[in-house]
């Protein structure tokens, strides 16, 4: 596994299959970090979506993938596991003549199952990024078959990188691993947030309190978290006075059986993506 935190490349046209919530958090982010809106070309059969993205950031929308991936030499294939197989086949032909990367952030869906839909011999990386992607913050776990060459681990990595940093994983079976800790992760410091929130509203703090206070608490502590280069619970012992407030909050949360309940979410996170693979295949 390498980590890292690089600049990206925003020369070559992508196109992006599927214009929703990943794609417009990729998107503004290649944008927002130097990629020419030109190089960028996306495909969604949303009319409202497509205007969306065009006027959000000057790239060129359309209706139909095979006219998105025109001229598009790393095609980013961003819709749902559900309708993949049938954007691949539709794909196929194109694919066979003109030899791109395919990237796809598609939770579950195997390299293999891509590299059949898509007429064999396909260079394939799959990508699990995460929507703070759109702040330049994700994180992205990558992929890539054996088809996929040093240069075209370089274009993705550079691409996914305008997102956020990137972590190569060797095995592809822990990209279900990957995307039930960081690709849905988002989700889970959200839901935490609004607990966090709701709880303070029921102690007595006006809602708009409890939001900053909350906001900002798990802002400082992702900050902390990053730059101070210590452990989550060595930062978290430092907060905990013995007999006091987070000492009693802290056992709450462990006898409530917090660590199971997260190792159980993350397990089923995973499962989940292996399911969608059987199901779509
Ligand atoms: N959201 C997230 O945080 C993350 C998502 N992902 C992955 O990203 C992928 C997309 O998820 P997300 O962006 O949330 O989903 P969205 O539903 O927001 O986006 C998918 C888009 O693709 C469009 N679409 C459907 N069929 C086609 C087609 N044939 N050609 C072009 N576009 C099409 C959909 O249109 P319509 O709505 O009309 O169907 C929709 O606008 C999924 O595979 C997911 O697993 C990965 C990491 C994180
Ligand atoms: O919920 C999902 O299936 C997608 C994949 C990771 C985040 N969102």
């Amino acid at each position: 596994m390498t980590t890292s935190v690089s600049r990206p490349s925003p020369s070559a046209t992508v196109a992006f299959i599927g214009g929703g919530n990943m794609a417009r958090s990729l998107i503004g982010g290649l944008i927002a970090r130097g990629a020419a809106a030109d190089s960028v070309r996306v495909a969604d059969p949303n009319e409202a979506t497509r205007r969306a993205l065009a006027a959000d950031f000057g790239v060129a929308a359309f209706a139909e993938a095979a006219e998105a991936v025109e001229g598009a030499s790393l095609w980013m294939l961003a819709v749902k596991p559900q309708v993949m197989r049938e954007v691949c086949t539709t794909l196929a032909p194109r694919a066979q003549a003109e030899r791109p990367t395919a990237v796809s952030v598609a939770a579950g869906i195997t390299s293999t199952q891509l590299d059949r839909w898509l007429g064999g011999d396909t260079a394939v990386v799959r990508a699990m990024p995460n929507t703070p992607a759109l702040l330049g913050a994700g994180v992205t776990g990558l992929y890539a078959n054996h088809r996929v060459d040093a240069a075209g681990r370089e274009r993705a990595q550079a691409l996914l990188s305008s997102a956020g940093a990137t972590v190569w994983i060797d095995d592809e079976a822990q990209m279900d691993a990957v995307t039930a800790v960081s690709g849905s992760g988002p989700a889970y410091v959200f839901l935490l947030a609004e607990a966090m929130e709701e709880a303070g509203i029921a102690e007595g703090l006006a809602p708009e309190a409890a939001r900053t206070l909350v906001l900002q608490t798990i802002l400082g502590a992702a900050r902390m978290l990053n730059e101070s280069g210590e452990a989550p619970a060595e930062l978290r012992r430092r907060v905990t006075s013995p007999g006091g407030t987070t000492q009693a909050a802290v056992e709450t949360f462990e006898s409530g059986g917090l660590r199971g309940l997260a190792a159980r979410a993350i397990r089923n996170a995973a499962a989940r993506g292996r399911e969608l693979a059987a199901a779509n295949d």
